[in-house]
Parts: structure tokens; sequence; C-alpha cells
């Protein structure tokens, strides 16, 4: 059974007169120990779309189920939810680390002494134990995001909804949260991540939907869809600048030559081009890839 199944979303807002199809058709289905990226434009329907994942918008149409539980029917299906959205408002900022993690804990419902005991691991693990009697107000904007998602797994759960997790944090900041990320995917729990800093989602992710105008546009294992749209083209980085016969022959096989780089068109050349190069030093061969950026902007911008 998925962690997490979405099918079919649909929803409308009502704002007087004027109708806003916010989202017109997403399904989502996400796997123990997968991270999925749910990229797309502001307004494209992401946060409706995680909204009516975590029971908090009824969906006009379509159905979600967590570990087989309906969120809107069956309030146990939270049991199995985590959330950080809109950056680390799941937390009080006059408590301090430790009643943050108590509180939520037991709002979970989980006993106070389960709740403490959870919570001093959970901030063990998170690097947190010394700021644990700190309010949440005097911590640092790294320290507050590392305790929201602490605070997310409290209770345990099998699937974690994260809301640009590293968004203003700094490089340490960002490196630690990362490795979080991919520490809780590693333990098996689902994790749905939206963020608009693409090369953080290239980087976690094991798979990427993106999201255009209330409904999916492509959805493929991130690999793959890096290398759908990677060129066949190849970068050859020399030591020297090509000269005489050499630079004849290659030239001849329609090789873009500019200084000590060549651009070799397609894959099949590679070999032959590598033949009239022998035994030349060669610093580099690299593969032209698309980044998931380009992905991204070509996907997002296409005309409706
Ligand atoms: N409460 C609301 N009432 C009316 N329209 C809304 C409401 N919330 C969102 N919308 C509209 O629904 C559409 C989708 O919004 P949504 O917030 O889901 O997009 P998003 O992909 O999360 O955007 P962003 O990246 O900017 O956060 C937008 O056109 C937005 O203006």
């Amino acid at each position: 059974m998925p962690v997490l199944s979405a099918q079919r979303l649909r929803k409308v807002y009502r704002d007087k007169k004027i109708e806003v199809p916010a989202v017109r058709d997403v399904s989502l289905v996400l796997s123990a120990g997968e991270v999925l990226a749910f990229l797309g434009p502001n307004g494209a329907g992401k946060t409706t779309t995680i909204k009516m994942i975590a029971g908090l918008i009824l969906p006009d149409a379509g159905q979600v189920q967590i570990v087989g539980r309906d969120p809107h029917r069956d309030s146990r299906a939270l049991r199995s939810l985590g959330a950080v959205l809109e950056g680390n408002r799941n937390l009080y900022w006059r408590l301090t680390c430790e009643e943050n993690l108590e509180y939520f804990g037991v709002l979970r419902g989980l006993s106070r002494r389960v709740a403490h005991q959870r919570g001093k691991a959970l901030l063990e693990r998170f690097g947190l134990t010394e700021k644990r009697k700190t309010v949440v107000q005097a911590l640092s904007r790294g320290m507050q995001q590392k305790l929201a998602i602490a605070v997310s797994l409290i209770h345990d759960p099998q699937l974690l909804l994260l809301d640009e997790p590293t968004l203003g944090l700094d490089v340490e900041a960002t490196q630690a949260v990362k490795a979080l990320v991919r520490e809780i995917a590693a333990e098996g729990r689902a994790i749905l991540l939206t963020t608009h800093q693409l090369d953080i989602a290239e980087e976690l992710s094991d798979r990427v939907a993106i999201i255009r105008q209330g409904e999916i546009v492509a959805e493929e294992a991130t690999p793959e869809l890096i290398r759908q749209f990677s060129g066949s083209a190849y970068h050859i980085e020399l030591e020297s600048p090509l000269t005489g016969d050499r630079l004849q022959k290659i030239d001849a096989l329609g090789v873009l030559v500019q200084g000590c780089t060549l651009t070799v068109p397609d894959s099949s050349l590679l070999y032959p081009v590598l033949d009239i190069l022998n035994p030349l030093p060669l610093l580099s061969i690299t593969r032209d890839e698309a980044s998931l950026t380009d992905i991204f902007l070509k996907l997002t911008r296409l005309k409706a």
C-alpha cells in the first residue's frame, strides 16, 4: 500500500462571483522511503494540493488516502502525517524547544511521558539538546527550522509534508537540513517536498512532479527526467588547442572547436573524435546535461 495516494484532486475557490480553479486534476502517489519534489510556478496550485492532502481543505472532487485512510473522513489518518507548512509556523514562539515538542506530541495523541522521551531523543538527534530550554523566538532561523522538522516527527509519522525547508537558511544550515531530509527518507518515511529552490529539489528528490495551472505536466524519476531533457552532445576539454591535420579532420566531422573545447554534437561521433585525438592529453569529457531548472522553465513556460 502506498503511504500517500491522492487521486484526481480538484478545487475551485469561489471568491464572490469569481471562480478560481486552483487545482484541476492532480494525482500523486508516494511510497515509503521516497522523496517526491512537487514543483510549480507561483499560483500553480501546490499549496492548495498540499492542504487537501493534509486534510485542511476539502477537495471538490478526488480522494486522498494516507496509509489507506482518508484524512477528511478518518482523523486517524493524521497520526501518519507530519507537516512543516508555511515556514516554521507549526511552532509556538514563546515556548521552549522542549515544551514545543511535548505540547505537539500530546496534541498528536502521545502521553506526556512518551512525548517527553521522544522529544528528548529528537533534540539530541537534531543537535538541539543545549537549546532545549531556549524559547523558539531566541533561536536562529536554521535552528527553528530543525525544531519545526523535529516537531513534525514527534508522533513518528510515515508521511512528511515539507514546504520550503531550506528557504532563508545559510549554507551550513541548508546542508544540515538537507542531510536530515535524506536521513528521514532513509528511515522509510515518504516525503513530499515543495520548494522553489530547484537545485535542492534536484539533489534530494527521487521523483519530480511539476504542476502548472492546476495540472501535473510532468512526473518522472528525477534522473530519468534529466536524461529525457538532456541533449546528446558531449564537451571535450583538451590541454592545448588543436592544430594542423587533427584540426582539419575534427572540423570535417562537424565538431565545434573553440580554443581547447570541442563540442561533439552527437554521441555517435564521440569515438571517431576520440580516435583522432588519441594520444593527446584530455582534461575532461562531459555530457550536455539539463538541470532541473532548465526542465522546469521549459515545462512551465509552454503556452496553455
Ligand atoms: N483562499 C483562496 N481564495 C481564492 N483563491 C485562492 C485562495 N487560495 C489560493 N487561491 C488561488 O488559487 C491558485 C493556486 O494557489 P496556490 O496557493 O495553491 O498556488 P501555489 O502553487 O502554492 O503558489 P505559490 O508558489 O505562490 O505558493 C492561485 O491562483 C491563487 O490565487
